[in-house]
C-alpha cells in the first residue's frame, strides 16, 4: 500500500456557521469554501483550505454538520457534543488496491468505494481496526486538483 498525502481532517460540528466563524476569526483562515449538503452522507460540509507549500494544495479541514441525528456524524455528535476531530483522510494512487490491502489485513472496509466530497472514489476503514481512528481513504484526484 502506498501512503499518499494527508488530504483532509474531518471535523464534526453542531453548528457549521459558528465553526466557519471560528476558523476565520480565531485561526485566521482566509480560504473557506461555500457550504453544500451531501445528501448521501446526511451532512452539510465545507472546506477550510490551509496554505500548501511551493504552490501545492495544503491539507484541508473538512467541516461536517449532520443534517439528521440519525446519521454517522449525528450519532458521533451525541457522544461528542462539542464536535471535534472525526476522521482523517489519506490519498492513495489506487483505491481498489488499497481496499484489497486493508481487507487482506482483516480490517473492516465500510461499504464499497463511492464518490466522496472531492468527486473521487473513497472508502472508510472501521476505527476499531485502526487504533481508534476512523480512516477515510481517497483516490488521488487524477488532475492533481484537490
Ligand atoms: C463530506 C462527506 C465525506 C465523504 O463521504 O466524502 C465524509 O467524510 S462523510 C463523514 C461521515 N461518514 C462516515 O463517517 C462514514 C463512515 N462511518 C461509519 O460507517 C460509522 O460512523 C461507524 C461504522 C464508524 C460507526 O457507526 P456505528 O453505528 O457503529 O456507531 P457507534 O456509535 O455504535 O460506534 C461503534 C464504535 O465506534 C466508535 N466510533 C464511532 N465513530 C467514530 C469515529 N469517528 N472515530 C472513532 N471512533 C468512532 C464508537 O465510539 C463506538 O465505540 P465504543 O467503544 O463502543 O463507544
Ligand atoms: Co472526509
Amino acid at each position: 500500500m502506498k501512503l499518499g498525502r494527508l488530504n483532509h481532517i474531518g471535523v464534526a460540528t453542531p453548528d457549521l456557521d459558528a465553526s466557519i466563524a471560528f476558523y476565520r476569526n480565531v485561526m485566521g483562515a482566509t480560504d473557506v469554501t461555500e457550504p453544500f449538503v451531501l445528501e448521501s452522507q446526511q451532512v452539510r460540509v465545507c472546506f477550510v483550505n490551509t496554505p500548501g507549500e511551493n504552490g501545492t494544495a495544503g491539507t484541508q479541514i473538512e467541516l461536517l454538520q449532520p443534517t439528521s441525528s440519525d446519521s454517522a456524524v449525528g450519532k458521533w455528535l451525541e457522544k461528542n457534543p462539542l464536535g471535534g476531530q472525526h476522521h482523517i483522510c489519506y490519498e492513495v494512487p489506487d483505491i481498489h488496491a488499497a481496499k484489497a490491502w486493508f481487507e487482506g489485513l482483516g480490517k473492516r472496509v465500510l461499504g464499497e468505494p463511492r464518490i466522496g466530497a472531492h468527486g473521487t472514489l473513497i472508502f472508510f476503514v472501521h476505527p476499531k481496526d485502526m487504533g481508534g481512528q476512523l480512516t477515510e481513504i481517497m483516490e488521488t484526484p487524477k488532475d492533481g486538483h484537490h
